[in-house]
Parts: C-alpha cells; sequence; structure tokens
C-alpha cells in the first residue's frame, strides 16, 4: 500500500519505519525542513533501540521517503496517518491545532479514495471534527476518516509496535476497516486482536489506558509512601499484590513519579473533558496532585536527611537525567524537577545520563545549567560528590554492584528514585541507603533493613 505519514516524531517516525518494513511504500511528511533533510542523509533524530537497522533497511531499499511537501505525498495515497503533537493547552486541554491545520490542507488534495487516519491522542469527537473539515472541500466518497491510537512506549517502540498487544481501530465504514485490518494483518499474526469500534470509543479508550497506567503507578506510589511510615516494604507489597492475575504484575514499580510526553498531558486532557462534559473525574485529580509531589519526594527525603534545606556547599551526582530508561526523551522528566529544586536550596550537581545530557541541557533553566557540570560517564559522577542521586533506572546503573561504591564515593550515600540496589548488601557494604517505600539503610535514627526476600 502506499502510505503517507504526517509528521515525523516518535510516533510518525516508529510508525512510518515498521510500515515500510512490512512492505509498505511509505512517504513521511514534516514541516520541519532541517529534520527532514537530516532523515533525508540518514540521520534519526531521536534515540531509539532497533529503529536504525529498519530504517536504512527502508531507505536503501525504496521503501521510505521523507519530504516537506505534502501535496504530493497525499496524492499518491491510499492511506494518510496523521502523528501530530497534541501538547497540553494552558487549562490542561488537548491543543489541536496541528492536527486541524493538516485537516484543512487534505480535503483539496483528496483524487481517490483515501483512508485518513487519526493516530495522534485526541479528545472524543475528534474524528467528526478532522471529517468536517475535509467534507467542506472534498466528495464525502472520496475519503473516511478512522480513529487508530497508537500505544507504543518509548525505549521499546519498535518491538511495540511490530508486536502489538492489540491494534485499536475505530471506524463505522466498513471499507476503510477491511483496509486497516489488511494494513495491520503482519504485525498480529500472533494472534492478538484487531479491535474495530466506533471512532468515539476508540478515542476514549486510548485515554483511558494512559490514565488507568498513570493511576496504577500513583497507587503504588501511595502505597510506598504509607510503606515508609509503616516500616513496610514496598518490593515486598509488590510481590505480593502482583501475582494475583486480576492486578498484574506490570506498571506496578514505585519510584519518583511517572513523567514523559504522554502520561503527565493525557490525564490532565481526559480530566478536562470530564469537566467540559459535566463530569467531576476525582480520582485522576488525586493522580495528578500525588505525582506531582512524588517527582521532589526524594529532595525531601535529603532534607530531613541533612536536617536542612539548606543545601549550599553541597555537591550531589545525579544518575539519570530522561524520563525514563532507553530514551533521550527528557519530557516531564522528574530529574527536571528535582534537579531545580537541588540547585534552588543551593547544591552543585555532577549529572551524567547516557543519551539525555543534550535534551536536558535545552531544556532546564539557566539557573541549573550554571550550577550544573555534565559528565561523560557514571564513575565522573561520583567524584568529591557528597551524595549520589538516581533518578532513572538505566541497566548500567545496576552494574556496578553496590559493594563498589564504599570504595568509589567520598561519603557512600545514595538517594535513589528507582529502588535499583538490594537493601542487604547495601546494608552490609556500610552504604546510606534511602529509597522509595522501604526502609532506609544505615541511617541513625530511621528504620534499618527490613524483611527482604
Ligand atoms: N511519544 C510517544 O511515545 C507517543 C505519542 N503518542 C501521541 O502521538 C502524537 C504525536 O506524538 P509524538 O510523535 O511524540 O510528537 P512529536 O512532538 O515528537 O512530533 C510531532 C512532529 O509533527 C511535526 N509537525 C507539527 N506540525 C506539523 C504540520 N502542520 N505538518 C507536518 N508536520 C508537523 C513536528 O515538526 C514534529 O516532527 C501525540 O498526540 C502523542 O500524544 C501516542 C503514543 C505514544
Ligand atoms: O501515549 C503514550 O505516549 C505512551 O505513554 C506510555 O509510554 P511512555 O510514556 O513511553 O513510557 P512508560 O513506560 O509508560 O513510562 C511512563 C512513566 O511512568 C513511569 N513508570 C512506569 C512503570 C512503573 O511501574 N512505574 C513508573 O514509575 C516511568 O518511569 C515513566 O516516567 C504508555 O506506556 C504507552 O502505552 C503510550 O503509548
Amino acid at each position: 500500500m502506499n502510505i503517507t505519514v504526517i509528521g515525523t516524531g516518535y510516533v510518525g517516525l516508529v510508525s512510518g519505519t515498521c510500515f515500510a518494513d512490512s512492505g509498505n511504500n511509505v512517504t513521511c511528511v514534516d514541516i520541519n525542513e532541517e529534520k527532514v533533510n537530516q532523515l533525508n542523509k540518514g540521520n534519526i533524530p531521536i534515540y531509539e533501540p532497533g529503529l536504525e537497522t529498519l530504517f536504512d533497511r527502508g531507505q536503501r531499499e525504496g521503501r521510505l521517503h521523507f519530504t516537506t511537501e505534502i501535496e504530493g505525498a497525499v496524492r499518491q495515497a491510499d492511506i494518510v496517518f496523521l502523528c501530530l503533537p497534541t501538547p497540553p493547552g494552558g487549562d490542561g486541554q488537548a491543543d489541536l491545532s496541528a492536527v486541524m491545520t493538516v485537516a484543512g490542507q487534505l480535503g483539496g488534495l483528496l483524487e481517490d479514495y483515501t483512508v485518513i487516519v487519526n493516530k495522534s491522542t485526541v479528545p472524543v469527537g475528534t474524528a467528526d471534527r478532522v471529517r468536517q473539515a475535509i467534507a467542506g472541500q472534498a466528495d464525502e466518497e472520496l475519503f473516511d476518516v478512522v480513529s487508530n491510537p497508537e500505544f507504543l512506549r518509548e525505549g521499546a517502540a519498535v518491538d511495540d509496535f511490530m508486536y502489538p498487544e492489540r491494534v485499536v481501530v475505530g471506524t463505522s465504514s466498513e471499507r476503510a476497516a477491511d483496509i486497516m485490518t489488511t494494513l495491520y494483518e503482519p504485525f498480529v499474526r500472533s494472534g492478538n486482536p484487531i479491535i474495530v469500534m466506533d471512532e468515539r470509543s476508540s478515542e476514549l479508550t486510548k485515554y483511558a489506558a494512559n490514565a488507568m497506567l498513570a493511576t496504577k503507578i500513583t497507587f503504588m506510589n501511595e502505597i510506598a509512601n504509607i510503606c515508609e511510615r509503616v516500616g513496610a516494604n514496598v518490593d515486598n507489597v509488590r510481590r505480593g499484590i502482583g501475582t494475583d492475575s486480576r492486578i498484574g504484575k506490570r506498571f506496578l514499580f514505585a519510584g519518583i513519579g511517572y513523567g514523559g510526553s504522554c502520561f503527565p498531558k493525557d490525564v490532565q486532557a481526559i480530566h478536562y473533558t470530564a469537566g467540559q462534559h459535566g463530569y467531576d473525574f476525582k480520582i485522576l485529580d488525586s493522580v495528578m496532585k500525588v505525582n506531582e509531589a512524588q517527582k521532589v519526594s526524594i529532595v525531601k527525603k535529603m532534607e530531613d536527611y541533612y536536617g536542612t534545606d539548606d543545601f549550599s556547599g553541597k555537591q550531589f551526582g545525579m544518575w539519570g537525567l530522561s524520563f525514563k530508561p532507553e530514551t533521550d526523551d527528557i519530557r516531564e522528566a522528574p530529574a527536571l524537577y528535582i534537579a531545580e529544586a537541588l540547585v534552588e536550596r543551593g547544591a552543585k550537581l555532577l549529572a551524567y545520563d547516557p543519551e539525555a545530557i543534550g535534551t536536558f541541557r535545552q531544556a532546564t533553566s539557566r539557573q541549573v545549567l550554571d550550577q550544573t557540570t555534565f559528565v561523560h560517564s557514571q564513575q565522573e559522577a561520583l567524584d568529591d560528590i557528597d551524595a549520589l542521586v538516581i533518578c532513572t533506572e538505566w541497566n548500567e546503573f545496576r552494574r556496578p554492584t553496590v559493594d563498589n561504591f564504599a570504595n568509589n564515593m567520598k561519603q557512600p550515600v545514595i538517594f535513589d528514585g528507582r529502588n535499583l540496589y538490594d537493601l542487604s548488601r547495601a546494608e552490609k557494604a556500610g552504604i546510606t541507603y534511602i529509597s522509595v517505600g522501604r526502609p532506609s539503610v544505615n541511617v541513625p535514627d530511621m528504620a534499618t533493613t527490613g524483611n527482604e526476600v
């Protein structure tokens, strides 16, 4: 099939590359000329494991093209995917300006029947709005509008796209449903379902999935906060409940809050939509409040440990800047908030991340930049620091076994926002180790090691 993807961000680039790899002829369109030039030279602007191999193959075999010219790309397409940004507007409402601008351009370009697919995360009713925008300029026989939300995760995007647990297709048109089913059949060979439903349910499914996952994480963060108060261990509680298949093992890891480009904005957006329809979505109100506090909960622990909120004269190492491992994306990353809070309290930072130093530098404040030295290895971030703060669970941070820290650090004090290390080993190694929802180790007057299984 001839596929045109409009918007070559995370979703557009991964979708376009994977569709090309399954034998389609794909043209990706973006208004960012510099990005398109780089992509045409074979340079991928994001770090995403496994993408490069498929991308190179697609370009080499002539099935993956990039352009800024929307006209030709849409005219030749059987299917047009909209993979455009839908950032939060001022009040939390999703900003649909990119989607509606492109929708307004499409009508005049359709010559033969084309399926217009919205892959962006958009509020309920957007498929209708896109249909109306196109219908103003094109015969209704010439197109259908489909909602096809994307569930990939950054850092695992290629696998998620190639082997989706489900594909959701929202359309009331049988013709469009058949085309979408044919397109996705190679991706669900393992028997996972393509679920066809109406457009509105499909649009809401995307928000419901993200809001449910954000709620699950937040629930565990609250359990962790209780664990800290009653002397329990959230790892044990997680194992104890996760083995119940009704609850499930995944997305139960307590930490320093969820970040990224989607959970925060999508929770806000569905909360806003509910409010627009006269419904107060109370649970999501709490999820947002708890998550805000959780992002900087580690700073509160540091204040308790030092007995002051004045960190002047202290230097902290920071491991991990991205919002999660295997990505250089720092959007809504807890590390941004933690760095800001530490610098506000007078600290200096030595920061390391395997991939996200560049993106972090662009996003953080001048004040943080002035007080931060970025280093190129985890080891360098341990030099002459008062304590290490762990913000992202990159695998390489698990490698120096916890026993090594005592030899490598001036003060073996670790504040771990991601629960990387075993408590009893930290205790034996003589490290002061304060993590999330677990008893603190080697801290005078604080609870000691709990009951590790
Ligand atoms: N990032 C992720 O992991 C996921 C994102 N989503 C959703 O997918 C949508 C896109 O997200 P990302 O790929 O992260 O966005 P992004 O912000 O990384 O990229 C969007 C791209 O669209 C381009 N663009 C903007 N206006 C344009 C226009 N008028 N014409 C052509 N190109 C234009 C931008 O230059 C940029 O390259 C959002 O609605 C998001 O919520 C859904 C699932 C996963
Ligand atoms: O709509 C989207 O953009 C995507 O949002 C999330 O994907 P992503 O944001 O890439 O990353 P996740 O792996 O979901 O992690 C999100 C945040 O939750 C945190 N998290 C995750 C899992 C967990 O157990 N605990 C936890 O704190 C992570 O550290 C991270 O900050 C969803 O998982 C995807 O299905 C969805 O397509």
